[in-house]
C-alpha cells in the first residue's frame, strides 16, 4: 500500500471585533482573524497538509485570496474541495493530527466539535481525526495575541 505523509501550516492576524473560526466552529471571543475567507487557520493548515500530500500544492494555489468568489468563503467548503481533488488523484485519508497556537480563548470545550465538522466535511470517521491547542507562554505574536497559527499534518493512503 502506497502511503504519503503531507504537512500544513498556516498564520492570520487576529484583530478586534473580527469573528474567530476554528475548525467550522464559531467561538465568541472579542478579537478574530483577518482574512480574504472565514479566516478559519486550521481548516487551511489541514487543507494544505492534505493537497500537499498528493502533491497537489496548496489551498492558496486553488482558491486565490484575490478570487472574489472566496470572499468570506466557508473554510469547510475549501477543506471538502481540497480533499475532493486528493480522491481523484487517488488517494484517502490515513489519519490527520493538528495543533492551534493561540494563547486567548481556551478552546479545549470545542475540540470534540471541531473533530466532528471536519470528519463530516471530509465524510470520514472521528477517528481519524484529532485536533490539539497550545498557548506560546505568552511568547512571540502568538503569546501577544497578534495573530493564530496552525499546524497540520496527515497521512494519505493509495485506494
Ligand atoms: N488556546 C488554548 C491553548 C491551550 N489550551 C489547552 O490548555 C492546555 C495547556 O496549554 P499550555 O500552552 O499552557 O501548555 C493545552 O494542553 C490545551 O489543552 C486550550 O484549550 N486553548
Ligand atoms: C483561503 C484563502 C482564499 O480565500 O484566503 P485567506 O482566507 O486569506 O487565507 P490564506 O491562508 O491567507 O490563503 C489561502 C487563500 O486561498
Amino acid at each position: 500500500m502506497q502511503i504519503r505523509t503531507g504537512f500544513g501550516y498556516d498564520v492570520h492576524r487576529l484583530a478586534e471585533g473580527e469573528s474567530l473560526i476554528l475548525g467550522g466552529v464559531k467561538i465568541e471571543h472579542h478579537k478574530g482573524t483577518i482574512a480574504h475567507s472565514d479566516g478559519d487557520v486550521l481548516l487551511h493548515a489541514i487543507s494544505d497538509a492534505i493537497l500537499g500530500a498528493a502533491a497537489l500544492k496548496d489551498i492558496g494555489t486553488h482558491f486565490p485570496d484575490t478570487d472574489p468568489k472566496y470572499k468570506n468563503a466557508d473554510s469547510l467548503d475549501l477543506l471538502k474541495l481540497s480533499y475532493d481533488l486528493v480522491k481523484k488523484k487517488g488517494y484517502r485519508l490515513g489519519n490527520l493530527d493538528a495543533t492551534i497556537a493561540l494563547q486567548q480563548p481556551k478552546i479545549k470545550p470545542f475540540i470534540d466539535q471541531m473533530c466532528f465538522r471536519i470528519a463530516e466535511a471530509l465524510g470520514e470517521p472521528t477517528e481519524k481525526i484529532s485536533v490539539k491547542a497550545t498557548t506560546t507562554e505568552k511568547l512571540g505574536f502568538v503569546g501577544r495575541e497578534e495573530g493564530v497559527e496552525a499546524y497540520a499534518s496527515v497521512i494519505i493512503q493509495a485506494i
